[in-house]
């Protein structure tokens, strides 16, 4: 049996898999969330079993520790099933890291030196690579970059208009994120529908907290809407997407913003939680149906931003033959999906509303028989993926 340990640590979050390699099975699962604020929670999941608690979980490193105390509690214990490998989520590896790499002092550097790119997910990236580097230390560590996905995007979709010298001493381009998850769920929309991966036109749009829209040719990126950072292209729970940059000359000028207070005004405070109080999709949603103003344009703000990429990313496709929703909001949110599409017949794009309405329980068509471009959602699972990567990274084979 190999065994892969699996630490996704987010902005607030830490997510990890303990997957037994030679039947892609999960033999547990965790979620700590709210991480810094004053109650976080711990989840620990068992095939049969799930333990849940508030606790307050200070920063990356106690979420850490809470991950470990978890298993020693709960079970497996780490000394009954063993990792072979530790794979870990890093958000920015820019065009330094084009493929998964295993970790060493020196990879570690890098990472740490990408922060800026990636300021709020590289050090918590870290703190998860550096914690489990300490508690296992005699095996291999994989780095799984999102960005390493978008690395095949051209010049043309990934330099800004911004003063070439400038740009070029900064390293200020468009690197993307979510890759991970939006190869997983483009390949597995290819294999569902039976069709050469390396020929299908697909448009993702993985909708979760963080969100990004994603153009796929062939199995390559062409291009994605998150920029240099994530806070860039759709509107999401607390960032902004797309705005004037001009807007922060202002706000610095007229209203006395700092830098700090810009990053985190435009990072945390903003998007559906700066537009309703929330950044849940379900609040929105419940909010604006019983008759919610604000709830309303949130969501109005938030489909026009979607269908904004969903429409240029066909164009730079020259077509379409797929569209994929996946992620919390992209799985699970009928009016989000419905509103997205509405309209697009002309598009060759025609949702089934009983198809839409299914539930969350695997891969699904939620196009008519007759629409020309299939839509589908497809259940992400970033956590598979980097399994997959790191145990090829490291030459193990998954039955030894
Ligand atoms: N049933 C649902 N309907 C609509 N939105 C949902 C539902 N379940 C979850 N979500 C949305 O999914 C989001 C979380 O998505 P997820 O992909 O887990 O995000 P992240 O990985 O960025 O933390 C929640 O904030 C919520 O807005
Ligand atoms: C890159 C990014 O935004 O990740 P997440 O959706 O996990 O916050
Ligand atoms: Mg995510």
């Amino acid at each position: 049996m190999t065994i892969v340990l699996v630490v996704n640590s987010g902005s607030s979050s830490l997510k990890y898999q303990l997957i037994d390699m030679a039947t892609e099975s999960t033999l547990a699962s965790g979620l700590i969330e709210r991480i810094g604020e004053s109650t976080g929670s711990v989840r620990h999941d068992r095939a049969d079993a799930r333990e849940e608690r508030e606790q307050t979980v200070a920063n990356h490193d106690d979420a850490f520790a809470a991950m470990l105390e978890n298993f020693a509690t709960f079970g497996p214990t780490l000394e009954s099933t063993p990792p072979a490998a530790v794979g870990h989520r890093v958000v920015q590896g820019a065009r330094r890291f084009f493929d998964a790499t295993v970790i060493d002092d020196d990879v570690e550097r890098n990472i740490e030196e990408l922060s800026p790119l990636a300021p709020l997910h590289n050090p918590a990236n870290l703190a998860g690579i550096r914690g489990a580097r300490r508690v296992f230390p005699n095996i291999p560590h994989v780095a799984v970059f999102d960005t390493a996905f978008h690395t095949t995007m051209s010049d043309a979709a990934s330099t800004y208009a911004l003063n070439r010298e400038v740009a070029e001493a900064n390293r200020v381009r468009k690197y993307g994120a979510h890759g991970t998850s939006h190869k997983f769920v483009s390949e597995a929309a290819a294999e569902f529908l039976g069709r050469p991966y390396d020929e299908l036109r697909t448009v993702v749009l993985h909708i979760g907290n963080g969100a990004s829209a994603c153009a796929v040719d062939g199995g390559r990126s062409i291009d994605t809407s998150m920029g240099m950072t994530p806070l860039e292209g759709l509107v999401m729970g607390t960032r902004t997407g797309d705005i004037d940059p001009a807007v922060l000359f202002h706000l610095h000028r007229k209203a006395g913003y700092t830098v700090d207070e810009l990053d985190d005004l435009l990072n945390r405070k903003s998007g559906l939680y700066g537009l309703t109080g929330t950044n849940d999709v379900r609040d929105v949603t419940q909010r604006a149906a019983a008759g919610d103003a604000r709830a309303q344009l949130a969501l109005d703000v938030y489909v026009h931003r979607l269908r904004h990429y969903l429409g240029s990313y066909l164009v730079q496709l020259g077509g379409g033959d797929a569209i994929v929703f996946t992620a919390g909001v992209g799985e699970n949110s009928v009016e989000v999906r419905r509103r997205t599409l509405e309209g697009l017949e002309w598009l060759g794009v025609e949702i089934d509303a009983e198809r839409n309405q299914l539930p969350n329980d695997g891969i699904r068509v939620i196009s008519t028989d007759a629409s020309r471009v299939t839509v589908l959602v497809v259940p992400t699972n970033e956590e598979i993926e980097i399994a997959r990567q790191t145990l090829a990274t490291t030459g193990a084979s998954a039955a030894e």
